[in-house]
This record gives structure tokens, C-alpha cells and sequence, in this order.
């Protein structure tokens, strides 16, 4: 059943209560915030796009903004100055993540590292990404790879755009995104037919793009317990199901490669290019499969859709405005010329592209409001007291469009970011795509690379227009929300090449 109409009928039932309205804090001295209801707390404030309503109520409680959903107590925070007070000056007491139907199926009974609470098990998981999975010895290793699935994706677009027919990009780029984490991860990619699991992966990704959906939700069984065993909107059945099967799978293919690993052994080479899951399985003593699984369902959960939404929003914005989009690829003319592909190596050399992507990052982060972190114990904050078991909302949205720090902030202008020494790796506050701190993402140089050099190939090998019969300037800009909060109308272009068809050439 839709949210609003369940809330409806709810609403109902407790407006009798309403001349009982509690105060959730009783004597403490919380910050300001809407009203809370009995039973739905502040729910009715909420819209299908809930990172725009915080900004909204935010404008009128202020950048730290208290707020009962359900039966629990959330604190927003809204501005540069908030985000640096819960993720650096409070980090640690901040650092934890809630209970939540999430964390029990998707992070495997919190075994993986989005979920998992601030402790020795997210220590060690966290340990092992920043040492020895997305280094940047790692990802250096893997750039090959990377390269030949830019040009398998401008490929796919050439033959797809064939006589001005139109091109989706929504699937090609979550297709360039996956395709690359399976690389790093398995060592094959996500279409390859010629391997054991062969079609397992197609399941597979079925399997985690509805996790991430469902995970960007909020799950009212979360919020108000009395009503966790009907399942309203039927977010626990639906992440039940699809865990049991991403276990299935997972167990199948950790499987397939130690027996390959076993056979490998025979004649193993020094110089092989050492997998993901090789260095995860090499850790087996410390690490169950359990937790091998789950790491592996966050980095396909947590790279794939985010990345690909971000390009989809940047080429969007490039299209909304042709001239932005011209002086990019003059720039690629200057730098890259037209004779051979764009490298990694001359992302450096892209100072107007990567103030393009910062711009994006800023006005259309894929995660709008950080994972929910939380505090075990009562915190204080400006004054404030935050009672323990909080959850807090970073939003990374309010933040990045806040008229106190940006002149005109909805305007796309790139132009912002040329001579400032604002970056997006989480140490300015005023724009966070990557969150910061101790909870911040890790795979954010592994994006950064994907979403970097994808964007320069596309621009580089096409010029890009929208369907005929659009104008750029009427394309539409909105979001939706759940998951990677993706441009709602998927981009659907004309890709005319302006590059030989030989300069995007792959090995196979
Ligand atoms: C454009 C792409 C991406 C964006 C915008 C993004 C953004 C974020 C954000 C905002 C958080 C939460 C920070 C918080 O709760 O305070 C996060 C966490 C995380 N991200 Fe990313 N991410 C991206 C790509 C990736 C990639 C490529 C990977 C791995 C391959 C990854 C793995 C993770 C993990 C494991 C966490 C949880 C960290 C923890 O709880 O300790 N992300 N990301």
C-alpha cells in the first residue's frame, strides 16, 4: 500500500489523540522542530521526496532541527557548520548506525560495513577497505580494466545511436559501473556468458538494485514497532526474499572460485592481478562468509547505482545546458585531442570537467541525506540535549544547496568551482556528496575514477542532444527518491560520435 494513503488512515485514528500531543523530551532542552503527533511523531511532514521536505522545514527550525518519526527521535542537520560538529568535532559519538529491517537482511544480520555498529567488527571490515581493497596501489591495478569498459560503453552507444536513434543511458552506465566492481571484485564481468556463473550475475544485480531501492525508503515497521509484523509497504518481505536469494547466489559464487583458486594454486603466478575477493578470502581466519558476503553486497550496493546516477544527472545537466557542455569538450579537444581515447592520466588536466563534477556532487548528490548514523549514549550539541539512540540525518542536500554558502545555489554554473580550493573528499562542509569522517565513504576515489573518466569518454566520443521535439532548456530536473535518487524522467538522448569509431577501439 502507498505511504501517504496508510498515513492517511492512520491519521485518522489518532486525531482524537491529538489534544494529548506529547512532547517527546519532556524536560530536556531538544532543538527546535515540527510537531509531533501521538503514534506517527512527525511522519505527516514527510513527502514522497523527504530530503526536499527536511529542507523545507529546516528553513523554519533551523540547521539543527529535532524531529519524532514514528517512535523515534531523528535530528537533522542541514548546514556546513552542523555537519562539521557531527562529523568531526562529535564524529565518535556520532559514528554509530541504528537497528533497522536493512541492516538485518541487506547487511547479512550486520555483518557488512554500512550497517554494521561502531565497534571491532566495523573497525576491522572499515580496516580492510582503506588498507587493502580501494588503495590507490588497488585501484591503480585494476585501470586497464577500466579503460576497456569506458570504450565497451561508447562502443555499446555507437551501435545503439545508429541513424539518430534514441539512447537510454540509465542502463549503459549502470552496465559501465557494475561491470567494473565485478572486474574488481569476481575478475569477470557482469555480462560475460563465457563462465561458471554466467546468468547468476543478472539475478545477482536484479537482486541489488532492489535492495538499494527499498534501503533509500523509510521503513515505517522501523519507525513505529507496533506496526512492524503487518509489513505496510512490504519492505521486509520484499528484502527477506531477495537477501535469501543474494546469499544463494554469493555462496555459489565464493564457492566456484575456491575451487578455482584451489586449482590455480597448481601454477599460480606472482604477478597476477590479486582480486577483491582474493584478498577478502586470503583474510578467512578473521572474516566468515558471512561477512565476505555482505562486504561484497556494499560495494556492489554501494558503488553501482550511486555512480551511475551521478553520471546520468551530469550528462542531464550537460544537455540542459549545450554551452557548458561545449566548453567541456573544447577542453578534451585541447587536452585529449581527437586521435586517441581519454585516459585516467589526463583526468588531472580536466580542471573545467572536474568543476562540472563538483557542481553536479553539489546540486544532485546521489545520497541526499547520509545513512542514518546514531548516538548510543546522550549527547550534548549547541546547548542541545540529544538523547541516546538518536538517529541523525546529515543532509548532504541542504548543505550543498544552502543560500547562506552559495551565491544563487540552484543555478548549474560550474564556473564556482575554478578558482576555489572547495573539493568533495569531505574535508569542506559545505559539500559533502561523500558524507566525511569516520563513516564516510571509502569508495569514494574508486567513483571519483568511474565518474571522472566515464563522463570525459562520453563527452569526448559524442555530442549529446535531447529527444527531437525537446528543447534543453524544457528538459525536466527532478529527482525521485529511494536509493541512488535518480533523475525521475531516465535520460533518453540523440549521441552523434565526434571521434573515429577506431579511437574507442576494446580488445574484444
Ligand atoms: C558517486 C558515488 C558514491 C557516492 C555519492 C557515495 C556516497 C556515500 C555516502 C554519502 C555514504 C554515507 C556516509 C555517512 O553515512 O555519513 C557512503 C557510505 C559508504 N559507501 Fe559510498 N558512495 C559512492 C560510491 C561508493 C563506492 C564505489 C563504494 C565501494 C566500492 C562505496 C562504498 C561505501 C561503503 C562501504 C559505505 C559505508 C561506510 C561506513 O558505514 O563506514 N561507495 N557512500
Amino acid at each position: 500500500m502507498e505511504l501517504s494513503v496508510w498515513l492517511l488512515a492512520l491519521g485518522a485514528a489518532t486525531v482524537l489523540l491529538y489534544l494529548v500531543s506529547v512532547k517527546p523530551g519532556g524536560r530536556l532542552s531538544l532543538p527546535p522542530g515540527p510537531p509531533t503527533w501521538p503514534i506517527v511523531g512527525s511522519l505527516f511532514y514527510l513527502s514522497s521526496l523527504p530530503h526536499r521536505s527536511m529542507e523545507t522545514l529546516a528553513k523554519k527550525y533551523g540547521p539543527i532541527m529535532f524531529m519524532r518519526l514514528g517512535y523515534l527521535n531523528h535530528l537533522v542537520v542541514s548546514n556546513a557548520g552542523m555537519a562539521r560538529e557531527i562529523l568531526k568535532v562529535h564524529d565518535a559519538e556520532f559514528a554509530s548506525r541504528p537497528h533497522s529491517t536493512a541492516g538485518k537482511y541487506v547487511g547479512f544480520d550486520y555483518k557488512d560495513i554500512i550497517f554494521s555498529p561502531y565497534g571491532d567488527h566495523w573497525r576491522l571490515l572499515r580496516k580492510i577497505c582503506t588498507t587493502e581493497l580501494l588503495t590507490s596501489a588497488r585501484l591503480s591495478t585494476f585501470k586497464a580494466g577500466r579503460h576497456d569498459e569506458v570504450a565497451k560503453m561508447v562502443q555499446s552507444i555507437t551501435e545503439r545511436g545508429r541513424d539518430g536513434e534514441l539512447v537510454k543511458m540509465r542502463p549503459i552506465l549502470h552496465m559501465l559501473t557494475s561491470n567494473n566492481i565485478c572486474r574488481m571484485l569476481f575478475g569477470r564481468r557482469r555480462e560475460a556468458t563465457d563462465n561458471l556463473i554466467g546468468s547468476v550475475f543478472d539475478q545477482f544485480f536484479d537482486c541489488v538494485s532492489e535492495m538499494v531501492e527499498t534501503v533509500g525508503k523509510f521503513n515505517v515497521g522501523d519507525l513505529i514497532p507496533a506496526l512492524k509484523p503487518f509489513d505496510l509497504q512490504g519492505i521486509e518481505g520484499h528484502m527477506k526474499r531477495v537477501s535469501k536469494d543474494m546469499e544463494t547466489l554469493l555462496a555459489r559464487i565464493i564457492r566456484e572460485h575456491r575451487e578455482m583458486r584451489a586449482q590455480r594454486n597448481v601454477n599460480a603466478k606472482e604477478d597476477e592481478v590479486k582480486l577483491f575477493l582474493d584478498v577478502l578470502l586470503d583474510l578467512d581466519e578473521e572474516l566468515e562468509d558471512k561477512s565476505i558476503m555482505a562486504v561484497m553486497v556494499d560495494m556492489l550496493g554501494g558503488g553501482t547505482d550511486t555512480s551511475a546516477t551521478t553520471m546520468e544527472w551530469a550528462l542531464s545537466e550537460l544537455v540542459h545546458h549545450p554551452a557548458i557542455m561545449k566548453r567541456v569538450q573544447e577542453e578534451l579537444d585541447v587536452v585529449v585531442g581527437r586521435d586517441r581515447p581519454v585516459r585516467e592520466a589526463d583526468l588531472p588536466n580536466l580542471h573545467y570537467l572536474q568543476a562540472v563534477i563538483k557542481e553536479n556532487f553539489r546540486l544532485h548528490p546521489a545520497v541526499p541525506l547520509t545513512i542514518p548514523h546514531v548516538n548510543p549514549t546522550a549527547a550534548q550539541l549547541q546547548g542541545y540535549d540529544i538523547p541516546a539512540n538518536t538517529n541523525v540525518l546529515v543532509s548532504i542536500w541542504a548543505v550543498g544547496r544552502d543560500p547562506a554558502t552559495w551565491e544563487n545555489p540552484l543555478e548549474f554554473n560550474p564556473d564556482r568551482f575554478l578558482n576555489s580550493d572547495r573539493g568533495v573528499t569531505g574535508t569542506h562542509y559545505e559539500i559533502l556528496p561523500f558524507g566525511s569522517g569516520r563513516r564516510g565513504c571509502p569508495g569514494m576515489n574508486l567513483a571519483q575514477l568511474m565518474v571522472q573518466c566515464g563522463l570525459a569518454a562520453l563527452l569526448h566520443a559524442f555530442d549529446w542532444s535531447p529527444a527531437p521535439g525537446i528543447k534543453p532548456e524544457d528538459m525536466s530536473m527532478l529527482e525521485s527518491f529511494g536509493g541512488a535518487c535518480p533523475i525521475a524522467e531516465p535520460l533518453l538522448v540523440v549521441a552523434k560520435p565526434r571521434v573515429s569509431t577506431d579511437v574507442y577501439k576494446t580488445s574484444a
